[in-house]
């Protein structure tokens, strides 16, 4: 049997991905069954779970009045957990619980007896919006990460009702399905701080549930992380550990070509988009990048961009010409191309064909809406797909309606076989063999025009520069997010190249979240 995590992305480190992992409910399950069949007693990890609960809550509230909502199921354990250490520590406590006392089972009913006998009176209401009464906090652990049917009856009815007042939510806010991110905004509530255990959830990270979740605390509980090596999880958090080591290293013995060439085609209108792409390549650190420019507006590409090669191009044949050059190392196609533009096609097409990795973003996917098979057999070296969700839904519609952003970009990735990065305030970036991570650096300011040109030249950048490609898909969604929120409110895409290199260099060392 191969090693654990051998199978990972070129340039992505086993040890970070394990850190980093996003784990689907019944991946966490796993995880749990096999610490307890390692000889931990789930009552342990439940009694942990619920002091973590408690902690977080003294953490950051003046003592009061708690309002306790548990389920039917563990996660309602670890509310009455956390209840039980919450009256201990001179908290007024109320505990709504769903359904009947009788009917919990294992860890869960363990945990209500103990609340109860170490209750002097009968404490367990009927969950209900009563129970919020005078609640200067309020514990959500009506149901874990593993849901996926929304809440009804007293559940939604009392989860609704918790309007403004603080939100402890233990594991998820109690609605959130922990591996898609889905779910009813009207019944689920916005946590200030969601405790959850182990490893994060997929749900934690995508939209919509990511915005409900306030600070997301992970508790180690004491599951056993040799469990990681048994399920192999194949999705992460995107953090520098993963990649950092794969971040091009500069070297005296360089020249400008052997610090990576890049080629950018230019096109006839938006001429600012190829000029921003270039601009992130070069702040990436390649030494040379050669814009590929028609003939007419060679003088304005040229003007706007001292440090790189334009050439000013007659035709298609003279820009499949100017990509035989053999120094080349990578070629980003897309930016301002123009969707009418003669030849745009081909021009994709001969890149593809060229040998060397292709970063495909904008206009080169959407030229190809009505054959992308087109697109993808014709891959001659690894590639890089940019889309936005509307780019993604042209290239690939069946998949576009999927419920689950990292599977819509997984199966595209398999599909296609390129690196697929697909953007947004959750950017999921996957390969063709399924490993996949989410993005959570970027800020909503990002959402501005152009600044997916400067994204496309970054990865064009940091791939010429002989990074490997999903590793420098990572990086530059990562790095990308960080100059942004460098750049604050108010940021237009051109602020962005110039920040580039100090994030660049303050990702070299790892720093572990
Ligand atoms: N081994 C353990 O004991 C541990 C348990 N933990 C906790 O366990 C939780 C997971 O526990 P469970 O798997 O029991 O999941 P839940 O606590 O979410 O409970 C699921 C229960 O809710 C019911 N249910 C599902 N959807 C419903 C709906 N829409 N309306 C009404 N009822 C519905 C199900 O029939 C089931 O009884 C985690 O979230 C975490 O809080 C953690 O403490 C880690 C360790
Ligand atoms: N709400 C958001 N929060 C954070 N980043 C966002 C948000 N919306 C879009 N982005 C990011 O902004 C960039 C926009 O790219 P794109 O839509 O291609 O614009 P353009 O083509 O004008 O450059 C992408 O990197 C995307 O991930
Ligand atoms: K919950």
């Amino acid at each position: 049997m191969s090693s654990p995590f051998a199978n990972l992305p070129t340039g992505i480190d086993g040890s970070a991905w394990k850190r980093q992992a996003l784990l689907t409910p019944v991946e966490m399950g796993r995880a749990d069954s096999i610490t307890i069949e390692n000889g931990t007693p789930g009552y342990t990890l439940m009694l942990v779970a619920g002091e973590a609960v408690a902690d977080a809550v003294c953490d950051r509230f003046e003592t009061g009045t708690v309002a306790v909502l548990c389920g039917p199921g563990n996660n309602g354990g670890d509310g009455f957990v956390a209840a039980k250490i919450l009256a201990s520590r001179g908290w007024s406590v109320r505990l709504g619980l769903l359904g009947d006392r009788t009917e919990l089972k294992g860890d869960a009913a363990q945990a209500a007896a103990d609340w109860v006998a170490a209750s002097s009176e009968e404490t367990v209401e009927p969950l209900s919006p009563e129970i919020l009464t005078d609640a200067t906090v309020v514990i959500d652990a009506v149901f874990g990460a593993g849901l996926n049917r929304d809440p009804e009856g007293s559940a939604a009815e009392t989860l609704s009702a918790i309007g403004n007042r603080p939100v402890v939510a233990v594991d998820v806010p109690s609605g959130l399905f922990g591996a898609n991110g889905a779910c009813n905004r009207d019944i689920t509530p916005k946590a200030a701080v969601t405790v959850t255990f182990f490893r994060g959830k997929p749900g934690h990270k995508l939209l919509p549930g990511r915005v409900l979740c306030g600070d997301l605390s992970i508790c180690d509980i004491g599951i056993d992380t040799t469990a990681l090596n048994v399920i192999e999880p194949k999705l992460a958090l995107n953090r520098p550990d993963l990649w950092a080591s794969a971040l091009p290293e500069e070297s005296p013995f360089h020249h400008k070509y052997s610090r990576g060439y890049l080629m950018v085609a230019g096109g006839p209108e938006m001429i600012g988009a190829a000029c921003l792409a270039t601009r992130a390549a070069q702040r990436a650190g390649v030494g040379m990048v050669t814009v590929a420019a028609p003939l007419a507006q060679a003088p304005l590409y040229r003007l706007a961009l001292q440090s790189a090669v334009v050439r000013g191009l007659k035709d298609t044949r003279g820009f499949l010409d100017c990509l035989e050059d053999a120094r080349l190392t990578a070629a980003l196609i897309g930016p301002g191309l123009g969707d009418e533009a003669a030849g745009s096609h081909e021009r994709v097409l001969g890149v593809l064909r060229a040998n060397i990795p292709a970063i495909l973003d904008a206009d080169a996917l959407s030229i190809f809406a009505d054959s992308p098979d087109s697109l993808f057999q014709h891959r001659a070296a690894p590639m890089l797909l940019t889309p936005h969700m509307g780019e993604f839904a042209r290239l690939f519609p069946d998949l576009s309606t999927l419920d689950n952003k990292v599977e819509m970009a997984r199966r595209a990735a398999e599909r296609s076989g390129a690196v697929v990065l697909l953007k947004g305030y959750d950017t999921v970036i996957a390969d063709p063999s399924g490993w996949a991570v989410v993005n959570d650096s970027a800020p909503p300011t990002l959402a501005v025009a152009g600044a997916g040109d400067v994204l496309a030249g970054l990865a064009a950048g940091l791939i010429a520069k002989g990074m490997p490609v999903f590793a420098a898909a990572c990086a530059a969604a990562y790095l990308h997010g960080v100059a942004a929120d460098r750049a604050g409110s108010g940021l237009i895409a051109e602020d962005l190249p110039d920040l580039l290199p100090e994030a660049i260099e303050r990702s070299r060392i790892p720093r572990v979240r």
